[in-house]
């Protein structure tokens, strides 16, 4: 397919804004140019640390993009806490993760609550990355194929046509999450293309291809060329190896089809 594999790293609840820096500086240090053009890199750092990294990426013209990694579902007043579309757009922010099941756990963010996040971000500008995956105990019933597909059709819920061409989805199966426990290529490529055939189903087979598709949970350097190498893997949401400069810039340049920096 000839779209961009897209990288995205997650950083969760870690560094602070001084940190922050100093990670997407040796990240544009390590990772040349030359690999932009194979392959788009995303940082999603803490809200605390956007301005920052903000401030580093369109001072120096960096060449990778970044976003948050949640939104609330609401415009603006009353809601203590939160943070609204509008304001992530005016930091620049081109990526909103949203649905990831650390928020459904830990938050009890339910299939409607993602549903208003995804129209939030969507409604602002940014593009949405929409998680879906199932626990251990769906997966070991059989069911994962059908609990991803229902969540990301609940996620897209009374989105026009056009607007899921900006919907990135992203395949996360609960069990691979931190745990070193990688879907093998062929179960995440099983599920990536189960969740692209259903948006060819609903939105037509166009804004299927050219929807990306990505695998997260435990992606490192050593395994994420056999995962882009599925049909519909089309890139990878990473959380624990995007907070090490050296591991994420190997795995961006392999994603790009290498060679290594
Ligand atoms: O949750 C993830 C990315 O959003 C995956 O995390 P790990 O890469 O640490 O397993």
């Amino acid at each position: 397919m000839a779209k961009l594999p897209l990288i995205a790293g997650n950083w969760k609840m870690n560094l602070n804004h001084l940190e922050a820096i100093a990670l997407a500086q040796k990240i544009a240090f390590s990772l040349p140019e030359k690999y932009f053009s194979k392959v788009e890199v995303a940082v999603l750092p803490p809200f605390t640390d956007i301005r920052s990294v903000q401030t580093l990426v369109e001072g120096d013209k960096l060449l990778f993009s970044y976003g948050a990694q949640d939104i609330s579902p609401h415009d603006s007043g009353a809601y203590t806490g939160d943070v609204s579309g509008s304001m992530l757009a005016k930091l620049g922010c081109t990526y909103v993760t949203v649905g990831h099941s650390e928020r459904r756990e830990h938050h009890g963010e339910d299939d409607e609550t993602v549903n208003r996040k995804v129209r939030a971000a969507l409604k602002h500008g940014l593009k949405p990355i929409l998680c879906v995956g199932e626990a251990q105990d769906l997966r070991e019933a059989g069911e994962h194929v059908e609990h991803c597909n229902a969540q990301l059709i609940a996620g897209l819920k009374g989105l026009k046509t056009e607007q899921v061409r900006d919907v990135v989805v992203a395949y996360e199966p609960i069990w691979a999450i931190g745990t070193g426990k990688v879907a093998t290529s062929a179960d995440a490529q099983q599920v990536c293309g189960a969740l692209r055939s259903q948006l060819a189903e609903k939105y037509g087979q166009e804004i299927a291809d050219e929807a990306r598709v990505l695998y997260g949970g435990s992606v490192k350097s050593a395994n994420i060329s056999e995962l882009v190498g599925q049909p519909d893997i089309d890139g990878a949401l990473v959380g624990g190896a995007s907070l090490q400069a050296d591991e994420f810039t190997k795995l961006c340049a392999l994603a790009a089809g290498g060679p290594l920096p």
